[in-house]
């Protein structure tokens, strides 16, 4: 095997995968001529992830960083991005991982991505919903957006943050401000909803989840979340009429009953999460959980103190949904490489129904959203259900578009 480049270089290579300005400072012109990737690495696309030091931006880099469609990972956070880097950056996977902290970074962080994932901001704590979120998240949405607009207005969105039934509408009014907007290129990710249903799912009809593909629209939160059960059989083929043929699953139907809980569980999934996480937390302290101690220290520390300890306390590392949002990140890849047939649920810009905006399934292309589906037939517990989601969706989208007209 042979080496690339002189000692010097070899150095300032490997030093810029933790710190880019390392680079500048040894007086290079500029990021776009470090090659950081190891001799024969594959070509991708570039992605960068904002938010990219907590409970779901490390697992997602970790899984990034798997991916053999991915060039090149950004990590970008306002706090321990580079310990996150340093650690992803030694996995002896293809992409080359690069740190961007703080505000003045952003920019070089965005510059010349094709997919921007975005999991940046404040999570729930138990008692509260995604909306009262709102408060701090929409502004952090505002800044990162105003990033993208100057730096890689034409990169795929994935945007994670919630409440994503608002903060998809301000990046929306983000971009329409800056002239930049194309809807087919933001997608609010609500796949974690749906890899909750195809789970619950396999689990009452004693499935393979891998097997049952049930679609969720609506939107993500509470009633707006809205599971189609009653399409989980051969609905693709039959109501989307699609030349290239999908699987149909295996058919099966539901009892009222089954329907109740289903719903039930598949729309209050997360609040699931947050509340058992702080059962956990407090019993596994108890036991004197190392790796939970160890957690609590470091979120403690980047949080800004023994002050904020509490608050933090129920904020961990989110194996799960950075599942969700990886496979969905993937989806959006595997749409701007070309592949046929990638179709998955999102929140998107919509004429689905009269409102603006709306989840239901979506093709994904080399453009983003290539096609949108129409929510196909729905039986009369939808239907009740979707007037309920439309309305709660309908103040939560004007609430974010206000943020940004105010
Ligand atoms: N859509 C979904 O399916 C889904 C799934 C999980 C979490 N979420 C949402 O994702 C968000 C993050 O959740 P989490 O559990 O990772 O929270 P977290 O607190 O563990 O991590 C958030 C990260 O964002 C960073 N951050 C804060 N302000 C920032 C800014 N201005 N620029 C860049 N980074 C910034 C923080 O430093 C932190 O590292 C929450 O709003 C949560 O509700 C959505
Ligand atoms: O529920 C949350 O607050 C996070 C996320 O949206 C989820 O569904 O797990």
């Amino acid at each position: 095997m042979q080496a690339n480049g002189n000692a010097n270089q070899r150095i300032a290579r490997i030093s810029a995968h933790l710190n880019p300005n390392y680079l500048k400072m040894e007086g290079s012109s500029g990021l776009q001529q470090v090659s950081c990737r190891a001799k024969g690495g594959a070509p991708g696309f570039k992605v960068a992830i904002l938010g990219a030091a907590g409970g779901i931006g490390q697992p997602l880099a970790m899984l990034m960083k798997m991916n053999p469609l991915v060039s090149v990972l950004h990590l970008y956070d306002v706090v321990n991005s580079p310990g996150v880097t340093a650690d992803i950056s030694h996995m002896d996977t293809g992409a080359v991982v690069r740190c961007f902290l703080g505000q003045s970074q952003l920019e070089d962080a965005l510059i010349g991505m094709d997919l921007v994932i975005i999991p940046a901001g404040v999570p729930r704590k138990p008692g509260m919903t995604r909306d009262d979120l709102f408060n701090i998240n929409a502004g952090i949405v505002k800044t990162l957006c105003e990033g993208i607009t100057k730096c890689c207005p034409n990169a795929i969105v994935n945007l994670i943050s919630n409440p994503v039934n608002s903060t998809v509408p301000i990046a929306a009014e983000v971009f329409k401000k800056a002239g930049t907007y194309d809807p087919k290129r933001l997608l609010g990710v609500t796949m974690l909803v749906v890899v909750r249903a195809n789970t619950f799912v396999a689990e009452v009809m004693g499935l393979d989840p891998r097997e049952v593909e049930v679609p969720v629209v609506g939107g993500h939160a509470g009633v707006t979340i809205l599971p189609l059960l009653s399409q989980r059989e051969s609905s693709l083929l039959i109501s989307y009429n699609l030349s290239t043929p999908i699987q149909v699953k295996p058919p099966c139907s539901f009892t009222p009953e089954e329907t109740d809980y289903l719903t039930s569980r598949i729309q209050n999934g997360g609040t699931e999460v947050v509340e058992d996480f702080l059962y956990l937390f407090l019993s596994c302290s108890l036991l004197g959980s190392a790796w939970l101690y160890l957690q609590r220290i470091r979120i403690s520390k980047s949080w800004g103190g023994i002050g904020n300890t509490i608050n933090a306390l129920d904020s961990h590392i989110k194996i799960p949904q950075a599942y969700a949002a990886v496979k969905f990140a993937d989806a959006c890849l595997r749409g701007l490489r070309g592949d046929a047939s990638v179709i998955q649920c999102a929140f998107v810009a919509s004429q689905v129904t009269e409102l603006p905006f709306f989840a239901s399934k979506v093709r994904l292309g080399r453009t983003g959203i290539d096609e949108i589906y129409p929510l196909g037939p729905l039986n009369e517990y939808e239907r009740v259900g979707l007037e309920k989601a439309k309305k709660e969706l309908a103040e939560s989208i004007q609430k974010g578009v206000s943020f940004i007209k105010k």
